[in-house]
C-alpha cells in the first residue's frame, strides 16, 4: 500500500541522529513506529527510549527479523530511516533490502558501492546520502555543477580540507569525501587520507571556534584552494551546530520516498540532491 504520510521507523533512536530524527518525525505530525533496532548492549541495558513522550521499544540485532514482520504487518506503507554506525550500515541495508522495505540511509561509511548494489538488487525504493541538511546539500550540488561545467578550472591549485566533528565520530566525513570528488573534477585531486580530521576538544574550541555546548554534535568543514604562487585563495566553509538541520532533511527524504512509491516511479534509488531538485525540502 502507498502512503504519502508514511509511518516511520527510525534505527537507532538510541543514537544522537536517530533520536533527533525521531523527534523531527513527531514534530512533522507523522506516525513514529514505537520500535527501533539498536546495538545488542543498548537493547538489553536500556530496554526502551522516550521520544517526545513516546516509549520506543529497542530491538537487538538477533530479534530484528521477528520485529520486522510485526512492523510490516502493523504499519503498512512504512518507511525506515537508518542512522547507525559505519560498521553496521551494510548489514542493515542488506536486511532492509531482503525484507523489501523502503529506506532512507543517512549513516556514513561502510562499503558504499555494496550499499548501492544491495539496495538496487533488492528492488527497493531508497534515499542514500552522507548529507541531509538542505543548505549543505545545495552547496554540495553547487560544487558538483561547477565541476561538471568547468572541469579542470583549478588545475595546479592546492586543496586543503579540514573537517571537525564530535569525538565519537568513527569515520572521515562522508560529506567531505563527496565534495572532494567534485574538487577532483575541478583539477585538485586529493586522497581521503589527506582530509584533516579534527576530533580533539581543545583544537575545536580554541582554534576553530566550535561552541563548547556543541562539542558533542557539530560539523565544521573548510575547503581551502591556493594558487601555485600563493597569490590567489578560495575558502569554502560550512559550519553546523547540533543535529536539527539533518533531522529535518531526513524527514523530507522519507516523505519524498513515499511520494515516489505512490507515483510508482521507475527510478528507485535517490540521493539528497534528487530530493532538493524536486523542491521536496521544506
Ligand atoms: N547524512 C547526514 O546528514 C548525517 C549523517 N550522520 C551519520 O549518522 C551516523 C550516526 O551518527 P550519530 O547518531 O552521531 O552516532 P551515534 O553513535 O550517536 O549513534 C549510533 C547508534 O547506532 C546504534 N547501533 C549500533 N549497532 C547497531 C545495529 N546493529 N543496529 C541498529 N543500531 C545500531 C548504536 O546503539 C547507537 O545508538 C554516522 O554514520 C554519522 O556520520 C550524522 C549526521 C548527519
Ligand atoms: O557524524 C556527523 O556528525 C556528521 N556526519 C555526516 C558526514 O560524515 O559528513 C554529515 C555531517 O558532517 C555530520
Amino acid at each position: 500500500m502507498a502512503h504519502t504520510s508514511p509511518p516511520i521507523m527510525v534505527n537507532s533512536c538510541t543514537g544522537k541522529m536517530g533520536h533527533a530524527t525521531a523527534e523531527a518525525v513527531v514534530r512533522a505530525g507523522l506516525q513514529l513506529v514505537p520500535l527501533s533496532f539498536t546495538g545488542a548492549s543498548e537493547a538489553v541495558a536500556v530496554g526502551n527510549v522516550g521520544v517526545a513522550g513516546i516509549p520506543v521499544e529497542l530491538i537487538a540485532p538477533e530479534e530484528r527479523q521477528a520485529a520486522m514482520q510485526r512492523v510490516k504487518a502493523d504499519y503498512p506503507g512504512l518507511v525506515l530511516i537508518d542512522f547507525t554506525l559505519p560498521s553496521v550500515v551494510n548489514d542493515n541495508v542488506e536486511f532492509y533490502a531482503h525484507n523489501g522495505v523502503p529506506f532512507v540511509v543517512g549513516t556514513t561509511g561502510g562499503d558504499r558501492e555494496k550499499l548501492l548494489a544491495d539496495a538496487q538488487s533488492g528492488g527497493c525504493y531508497a534515499v542514500i546520502a552522507p548529507q541531509m541538511g538542505k543548505q549543505v546539500v545545495a552547496f554540495q550540488a553547487a560544487m558538483e555543477i561547477l565541476a561538471e561545467n568547468f572541469p579542470g578550472a583549478f588545475s595546479g591549485y592546492k586543496l586543503e580540507v579540514t573537517e571537525s566533528h564530535q569525538r565519537q565520530k568513527a569515520d572521515t566525513s562522508g560529506t567531505a569525501k563527496a565534495i572532494v570528488g567534485s574538487f577532483a573534477k575541478l583539477g585538485t585531486p586529493i586522497q581521503e587520507a589527506d582530509i584533516r580530521k579534527v576530533r580533539d576538544a581543545s583544537t575545536q574550541v580554541e582554534k576553530m571556534g566550535v561552541p563548547e555546548q556543541h562539542l558533542g554534535g557539530h560539523a565544521f568543514h573548510t575547503y581551502r584552494l591556493s594558487s601555485p604562487d600563493g597569490d590567489v585563495e578560495f575558502v569554502f566553509q560550512h559550519n553546523v551546530c547540533g543535529r536539527t538541520i539533518y533531522a529535518e532533511g531526513t524527514v523530507d527524504a522519507a516523505l519524498f520516498l513515499a511520494k515516489k512509491i505512490a507515483e510508482k516511479s521507475e527510478k528507485k534509488i535517490f540521493d539528497m540532491i534528487d530530493v532538493l531538485r524536486e523542491g521536496a525540502m521544506r
